[in-house]
């Protein structure tokens, strides 16, 4: 099942810049995790905000669920999640 998800990150301003830097680099390694094990084929910066555009890759919204709830910057993002079906005109 595909995902279309868009991220926005808002990291508080007085968040420690050591906890800051600590949790961009565990955000890091988890998304490179997910993106070579093929759960997180497309991650997109949204040009001029502090956001992404991706697509997950998974077998249901339980598992999206515990994959985006596990992101080290999920307490700070608004997270935004539209379930994709296959258009019509779509050539295979
Ligand atoms: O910077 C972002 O858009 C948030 C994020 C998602 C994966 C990652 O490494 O950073």
């Amino acid at each position: 099942m595909l995902y279309h998800v868009r991220m926005d990150v808002r990291i508080p301003h007085d968040l420690d810049p050591d906890v800051r830097d600590d949790t961009i680099a565990r955000e890091k390694a988890y998304a490179q995790e997910l993106q070579r094990a093929g759960k997180w084929p497309h991650l997109w910066r949204i040009a001029g905000e502090y956001a992404n555009f991706s697509v997950f890759d998974v077998e249901s919204h339980d598992e999206l669920h515990q994959l985006l709830s596990g992101l080290p910057l999920f307490p700070y993002m608004d997270v935004q999640v539209t379930p994709l079906a296959k258009h019509p005109s779509k050539v295979d």
